[in-house]
Order: structure tokens, then C-alpha cells, then sequence
């Protein structure tokens, strides 16, 4: 655990009843985005809130800054979090709203209307300052909570989900602003888009019913696949030997792509999802 770690976590286990939801998950964030993925229920919001201290380990521990989040809940005015679930006040107007949480978070008046004004510059919603919350659009109010994760300037940014259901033009605008603020504090970001990681992120970590199977560079992941991901056509009726990534009905027969051996296959450049079906599977 570095000093410059913003976050570290180390064995951490929480269980929700009897089930637990993460065991032994031990990592520790680098600077640049690191993108958080995992299938339905893999844990991803539980550790997020574990790492901002909205819920108290069962097991291990989180170093946020330096100390425990939950313990020490002052950590969190430090840190912005998008919830996955994120509905502001609509009948608030945004600039009003961002200001309010900027000072919640400790920021004198003068430091949260600088903040204010820069977030919303950076999430290109400059214009929509006194719009009520009500009267944005799903995309817009996606990026407001990016505004309000950032507006008092944390050392840290954790994301949950940010870009779900939106167009991908909204989806490539609110990734330009992640990556703007990931120039200046590690941004953790979860998302079931594992090609939008790959072109966003610098790092991943795979998270497979509640244990992280893997962490490290977006580039590691891709090189440790070199060669082992294969793509052609078969006859109908012939099965390829390997992991199927996918397939795809031709005219002659079906066009596969395949984490495996089969000879009768040419090696293709592999991408992040191959990666991510190696360590995570599929269907799980
Ligand atoms: N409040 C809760 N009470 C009981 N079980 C819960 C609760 N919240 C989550 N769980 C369970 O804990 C596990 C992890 O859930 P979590 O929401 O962290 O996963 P996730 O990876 O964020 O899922 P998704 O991608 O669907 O958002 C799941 O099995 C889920 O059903």
C-alpha cells in the first residue's frame, strides 16, 4: 500500500444476510481510469460503496486517502461519487443544486461557485445552469452527476455506471469529461460496455461473483491474449475447439470467433472483451 495509493483495498469481504456479495478482494488504484467490470451481481456497487465508506466491510479493509472511509466519514468530501442510481431534486435548478453539494462537502461559498462553474464547463453544460433538473434530458442528468461527483475538486473520483442509457454521442461526451478529470485524480468506472473500456480505460479490473479475478493495464490484458484468439469460417454443423466470443451465421456456414486452439481457425488481433470472457466466462 503506497503513500501515493488514493485507494486501497485489501481482503475485503461484505455479505448481505448469509450470501456474500465480495470475498478476498484485495487492489489498489492507479492514476488514469481504471474501468470496473463484471456481469450482473458481480459485486461492482457493493465495491464501490464499500470503498467510499457507505458500508462497513464484513471482512479486510479500505484505505481511502490514507484512512478508513467509514470511520473516518470526513474522507468522503474528498472523494466524488456518481451513484448508480443518481435523481436529484427536479424541481431544483442545476447550478443551485451543484452549489449546495459543494458546500455540504466543506468548500466556502467563493470555492463552490468557481467549482460549480468549472465542473459544468467541463461536462459541456455550461448553458444549463439555472434549467431545472426536471427539464434535462436522461443524457444531460447523467453528466450533471459527473458535475456534482467533481465540482469540489476531489482527490478521487468513483463512478458507478455513468454512461448507462444513453446515446453514443452522450455516451462519448461523458467519457471525454471522465478522462478530463482523470487528468487530474484516478477515476474508478464501472460499466457493462467492455469495448467502451477498452477504448477509454487504462486499467481494468474484472470482478467474477465477488472476487476481483484480474487487475492491471488495459495493454497487459490485451498482450496476454496475443495469439490466442482465433476467427474463420466453418462448414454447418462443424463445432470450433475453444471459448466461442462469437458467431455469426454466413452464407457457406457460421463465422466464428474462438479463445482456443482449432487449427482450422486464423489468430486474430484479440480485443478486451476476449479478455474479459477469459477471466470472467460467460453466462456467469
Ligand atoms: N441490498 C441488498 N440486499 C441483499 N442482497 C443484495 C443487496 N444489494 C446487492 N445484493 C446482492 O449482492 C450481489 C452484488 O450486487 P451488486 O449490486 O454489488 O452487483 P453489481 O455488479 O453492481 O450488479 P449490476 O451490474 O447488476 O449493477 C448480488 O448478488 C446482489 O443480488
Amino acid at each position: 500500500m503506497g503513500l501515493q495509493t488514493s485507494l486501497a483495498i485489501r481482503d475485503l469481504g461484505y455479505r448481505y444476510g448469509p450470501r456474500w456479495a465480495l470475498r478476498g478482494v484485495s487492489a489498489a488504484l492507479q492514476p488514469g481510469i481504471t474501468g470496473l467490470l463484471g456481469p450482473n451481481g458481480a459485486g461492482k456497487t457493493t465495491l464501490m460503496r464499500l470503498s467510499v465508506g457507505l458500508l462497513s466491510p464484513d471482512e479486510g479493509g479500505v484505505s481511502l486517502l490514507g484512512g478508513d472511509p467509514y470511520e473516518h466519514p470526513h474522507l468522503r468530501s474528498r472523494v466524488g461519487y456518481l451513484p448508480q442510481h443518481f435523481s436529484p431534486p427536479s424541481s431544483m435548478r442545476v447550478g443551485a443544486y451543484l452549489e449546495c453539494l459543494a458546500l455540504l462537502s466543506g468548500r466556502s461559498a467563493r470555492e463552490a461557485r468557481s467549482g460549480v462553474a468549472e465542473a459544468l464547463a467541463a461536462v459541456g453544460l455550461s448553458d444549463r445552469s439555472r434549467s431545472t433538473l426536471g427539464s434535462l434530458s436522461g443524457g444531460m442528468l447523467r453528466r450533471v452527476g459527473v458535475a456534482q461527483a467533481i465540482a469540489h475538486r476531489p482527490q478521487l473520483l468513483i463512478v458507478d455506471e455513468p454512461a448507462a442509457g444513453l446515446d453514443p454521442e452522450e455516451r462519448a461526451r461523458l467519457y471525454r469529461s471522465l478522462r478530463d478529470a482523470a487528468a487530474e485524480r484516478p477515476v474508478l468506472v464501472s460499466s457493462h460496455m467492455v469495448d467502451e473500456i477498452e477504448r477509454e480505460a487504462d486499467a481494468v479490473w474484472f470482478l467474477r461473483r465477488g472476487e476481483l479475478v484480474w487487475t492491471g493495464p488495459v495493454e497487459e490484458a490485451l498482450a496476454q491474449m496475443a495469439g490466442r484468439v482465433r476467427e474463420g469460417e466453418l462448414p454447418r454443423g462443424a463445432a470450433p475447439r475453444g471459448v466461442v466470443v462469437a458467431e455469426k451465421r454466413t452464407a457457406g456456414g457460421t463465422h466464428w470467433r474462438v479463445i482456443g486452439e482449432d487449427g482450422r481457425l486464423k489468430v486474430c488481433q484479440p480485443t478486451l472483451l476476449d479478455a474479459y470472457l477469459a477471466h470472467v466466462g460467460q453466462g456467469t
